[in-house]
């Protein structure tokens, strides 16, 4: 199934809660949500029974500050849709309890409202917030948000990170205290790849325009295919050798030993295409999409070793939607890096590869006091490892994720 949001699911999902805090990550290709429900609209000072009782209603914290419990959802458009976008923010109760200062969720945002945004949509698209929803969006600076999302994710979400290779998927134990320094590669409509040395320490050492958006612009010219899934899924069928020019190939069907290249090794992406007299219609589409991918996946796994290598790290996180917990897209990256450092560096996936850039949009409410709310902290429910400090602040993965994959949480107020 499609997972970018199916707009009717949402509305009906949501019919029973309201949308107290959202962020935006408007990109290139794809328009990030990640919004806040209440379980509950009513903030109770008997919370810690009540709690007890139903783990989904307001309480108030050990010192004094309103709590309110709900979860985190995650939802997509795509950017070129963004009416689609606006009709469900529109249809969506929109009561921010950031702008209303109100924890019943009642009051009509009357006065000005902000909504924290980010990604260059946030500015090409502000004029259109303002006039189809009557919203300003407070922008934040896409990097900082990106690493703000990837830091939360990785310190306070169980099973966030997983690394990927011959079909075997492992999840990873991030020890907080060992974290940095990363290298964090962001393959949106293009890439970008950061150094991470901290909370808000990082430096944007690299990047490259061969993108998700190359992947499927490219794959939309040449295989006709409608839609992105269309062209993951022909992918998976097809034989990129068909389109590649391998080693073997070129060395009579062995391999390049000296230098350490098997026959198999791709030598040149798209290669054979020039020395056949076949013309575009005479190659399966499926072909062409598994060459491009793999092109693709080949070219940031191999930059991105080269900056880890070039800044001495051993741990590179790949995110954004390109991604897509694409099976054959993660083993080409993961070999990749595998291949280019001998073994020595490791390619990481995260669960929520997409929403990095909204979550560190949405974390930056902290930064402010909304009129009474301000997302405080977020970490595991259950202290699952010795590693997740803190244990009275509320925050799982919801085990029966949805393919959105919506986190249990807690909201503190001030
Ligand atoms: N449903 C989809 N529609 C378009 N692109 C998609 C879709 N799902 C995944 N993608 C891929 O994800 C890329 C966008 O990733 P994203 O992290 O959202 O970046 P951006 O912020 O530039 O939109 C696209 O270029 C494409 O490769
Ligand atoms: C300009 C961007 C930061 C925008 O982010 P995106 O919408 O692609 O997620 C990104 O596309 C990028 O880093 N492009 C690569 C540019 C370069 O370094 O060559």
């Amino acid at each position: 199934m499609d997972r970018l949001a199916d707009v009717s699911n949402l509305r009906s999902s949501q019919s029973q809660t309201q949308i107290s805090h959202l962020a935006l990550d408007i990109g290139g290709s794809l328009i990030k949500l990640v919004y806040f429900c209440r379980y509950d609209d009513s903030c109770r000072d008997d919370g810690d029974e009540l709690r007890s009782q139903n783990d989904s209603l307001c309480s108030k914290s050990d010192n004094s500050q309103p709590v309110l419990e709900g979860r985190l959802h995650f939802a997509k458009f795509e950017t070129s849709k963004i009416n689609d976008c606006l009709d469900f923010l529109h249809s969506m109760k929109l009561c921010l309890d950031v702008n209303s200062g109100s924890h019943d969720g009642t009051a009509p945002p009357s006065n000005k409202i902000f909504i924290k945004a980010t990604g260059g949509g946030a500015y090409k698209f502000a004029d259109l917030f303002k006039e189809k929803l009557g919203v300003s969006l407070d922008k934040e600076d896409e990097m900082e948000c990106l690493v703000t999302g990837a830091n939360f994710l990785l310190k306070a979400v169980h099973q966030e990170a997983f690394t990927y290779l011959d079909g075997q998927k492992e999840f990873v134990q991030i020890d907080p205290n060992d974290l940095y320094p990363y290298l964090l590669v962001n393959i949106g409509s293009g890439v970008s790849m950061i150094k991470v040395d901290g909370d808000g320490k990082f430096e944007r050492v690299s990047g490259t325009s061969l993108g998700g958006g190359t992947f499927w612009g490219l794959g939309r010219l040449l295989t006709k295919c409608k839609n992105f899934d269309e062209l993951l899924e022909l992918s998976h069928r097809g034989n990129n050798r068909i389109v590649d020019m391998l080693v073997g190939d070129i060395y009579g069907g062995t391999d390049y030993a000296k230098i350490g290249l098997s026959s198999t090794t791709i030598a040149s992406s798209f290669g054979k295409a020039i020395s056949d007299s076949k013309e575009l219609e005479d190659y399966e589409p499926e072909d062409v999409s598994r060459s491009l991918l793999r092109m693709i996946s080949n070219n940031i796994g191999q930059i991105s070793y080269l900056n880890a290598l070039r800044f001495g790290l051993k741990r590179i996180f790949f995110a954004g939607f390109f991604i897509r917990g694409h099976a054959y897209t993660m083993d080409t990256i993961s070999v990749a890096v595998n291949f280019w450092s001998k073994g020595e560096a490791k390619a990481m996936f995260l669960r929520h590869e997409g929403f990095l850039g909204a979550l560190g949009a949405f974390m930056s409410y902290e930064k402010q006091c909304l009129d009474g709310l301000t997302v405080h902290k977020m970490q595991q429910k259950f202290p699952i490892s010795a590693s997740s400090a803190g244990d009275n602040i509320y925050c799982s993965l919801n085990s029966n994720s949805d393919e959105n994959g919506s986190i249990e949480c807690t909201v503190y107020g001030t």
